[in-house]
């Protein structure tokens, strides 16, 4: 049975661990599906890849408003498509074969489920023979997967996840989005910038509904003005159309309204699991919580010693930054046992790429006020600052939740243009430590840059003594 030194699970994030300082170590590399993971692959960056040309698709409507007359003359699926997976696959491979020519690594390309504490299976597949590993050190890195609910008649009709859907053959003509989450608010934004005739049917009363309250209203009220968005609905069952292609989804609304939708696509964007349940986790001493998740302490160290856990197998926040900086601290507590170092979750970021951009950093208004602190809320339209007003943005805001008293801020909530970058000084703020309005005070905003909408939110907020 070989032995190795490390054995990394995953080459998402899990593929940034093995560094240069551990080339006098062996390796092994497990990887069961595409090199490089969710993120490169079939998750944020091919996304955002779609996401850029829907905002310039969906340009000519804001900008007739402004005197310019623009036509969208087509969009070109295939195109765009294989313009995005000729430049992802290529670096998918091109990593694979990199990582897989280091001296010290092994690749394993076949599924990987623990026998024991430190001995792994990596099950046979296609010219891979089942084999037996041992390691002293073991990461998990083996991320997170689409769920797919057990919607009555799921198995007999055709659906896409986010898996499959970027790669379709053709744009449909029309496309049914069940959930209303990330997922369903980026792809709702890509399908119908591009001409796609979208209905988006969530369960829950507003789209996004972990956001700030008044942000989830506004984005349900705003993409509902270019999708058909149904709200507070049920999926009850799921058929094939008629005509043999498509599906039929059958819905109803919480008050009991029943409706039909007939689509040529079905998208499942329900959520993500953790792939813990791969591993055979109950033949070792690592613990799973309720919820699926890897368990691990600040220091990403699973209850056994030498097995470490990062990124979507083990975090509640499923977002790329988050699996980056947590195999940062992995690798550096791999290479420095007695001197390691704990992650940094308290204020972590998120964004929605969609139309309108959504970024969010720290407590919704609701969270501060359950957790009983004494905070004030400032709201500042983009439009009521130069360049928002130059726009003729009357739709988006900046709201910032900031403790009375010290001055500092609890949370930040964007919808608007550019979003997911206006929001960073705020992070930067918080991470700090730096109360609102000497933020804003101590430093020049660049004028009329758009930036100046977050400029304003922090001076509408009320000082502090610390300010
Ligand atoms: C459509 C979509 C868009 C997204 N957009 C964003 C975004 O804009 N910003 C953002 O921050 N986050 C985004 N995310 C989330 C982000 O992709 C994930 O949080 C991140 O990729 C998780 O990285 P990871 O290293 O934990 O896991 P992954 O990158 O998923 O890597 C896990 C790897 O482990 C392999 N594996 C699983 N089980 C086994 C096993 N038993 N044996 C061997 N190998 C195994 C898998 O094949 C996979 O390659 C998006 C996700 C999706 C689905
Ligand atoms: N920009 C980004 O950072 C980005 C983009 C895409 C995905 N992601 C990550 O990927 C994860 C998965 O995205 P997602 O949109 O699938 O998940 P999500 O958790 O954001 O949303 C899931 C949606 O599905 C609904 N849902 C769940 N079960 C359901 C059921 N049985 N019937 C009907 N509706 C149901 C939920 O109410 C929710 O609206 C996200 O949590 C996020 O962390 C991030």
């Amino acid at each position: 049975m070989r032995h190795f030194d490390l054995c990394v699970i995953g080459s998402g994030s899990g593929n940034s661990v093995i560094d240069d300082a551990m080339d006098g170590w062996s390796v092994a590399m497990v990887e069961a599906g595409t090199f490089g993971g969710t993120c490169l692959n079939v998750g944020c960056i091919p996304t955002k890849m779609y996401v850029y040309p829907a905002d310039l698709a969906a340009s000519p409507q804001q900008a007739k408003e402004l005197g310019v007359d623009l036509e969208l003359v087509d969009v070109r699926w295939p195109d765009i498509r294989d313009r995005i997976f000729g430049r992802i696959d290529p670096i998918s491979s091109g990593g694979r074969d990199w990582r897989a020519g280091r001296p010290n690594v092994t690749l394993y390309e076949q599924r990987g489920r623990f026998v024991g504490d430190h001995e792994l299976l990596l099950e046979a597949r296609d010219g891979h023979p089942e084999t037996t590993i041992t390691a002293d050190r073991f990461v998990l890195a083996n991320g997170s997967r689409a769920v797919v609910p057990p919607f009555p008649g799921i198995d007999a009709v055709p659906y896409e996840t986010s898996d499959t859907v970027m790669r379709l053959d053709a744009l449909p003509r029309s496309m049914v989005i069940v959930g209303g989450g990330y997922i369903a608010a980026e792809f709702a934004h890509v399908f119908s910038s591009y001409g796609v005739q979208v209905t988006i049917v969530g369960r829950s009363p507003q789209l996004l509904s972990r956001e700030d309250a008044q942000v989830s209203e506004r984005f349900t009220e705003l993409l509902g003005r270019r999708v058909d968005v149904r709200t507070s609905t049920e999926v009850q069952r799921v058929d094939r159309r008629p005509s043999g292609d498509g599906v039929v989804v059958t819905a109803r609304t919480k008050e009991g309204v029943e409706s039909t939708i007939e689509a040529d696509v079905l998208l499942v964007a329900t959520g993500r699991t953790p792939n813990a349940d791969t591993l055979d986790l109950d033949r070792t001493g690592v613990e799973v919580d309720d919820d699926g998740r890897v368990v691990v302490d600040s220091r990403q160290r699973t209850g056994v010693e030498g097995i470490f856990a990062l990124g979507d197998v083990s975090s509640a926040h499923q977002l790329k930054h988050v699996a980056n900086h947590e195999a940062r601290v992995v690798k550096h507590n791999l290479l420095h046992p007695d001197a390691m170092v704990e992650s940094d979750h308290r204020y972590v970021p998120h964004a929605v790429f969609s139309d309108p951009q959504v970024a969010a950093v720290g407590l919704t208004e609701a969270e501060a006020e359950e957790q009983g602190l004494d905070y004030a809320v400032a709201v500042q339209d983009y439009g009521s600052t130069a360049y928002g007003w130059a726009m003729g943005d009357e739709d988006h805001f900046v709201k910032l939740v900031g403790e009375r008293g010290t001055g500092r801020l609890l949370g930040a909530h964007l919808i608007g243009p550019q979003a997911s970058s206006l929001i960073q000084p705020l992070i930067q703020a918080m991470s700090f430590g730096l109360p609102a309005h000497a933020m804003a005070r101590g430093q020049y905003w660049i004028h009329p840059a758009m930036a100046e909408v977050v400029e304003n939110a922090l001076l509408a907020l009320p000082s502090s003594s610390e300010d």
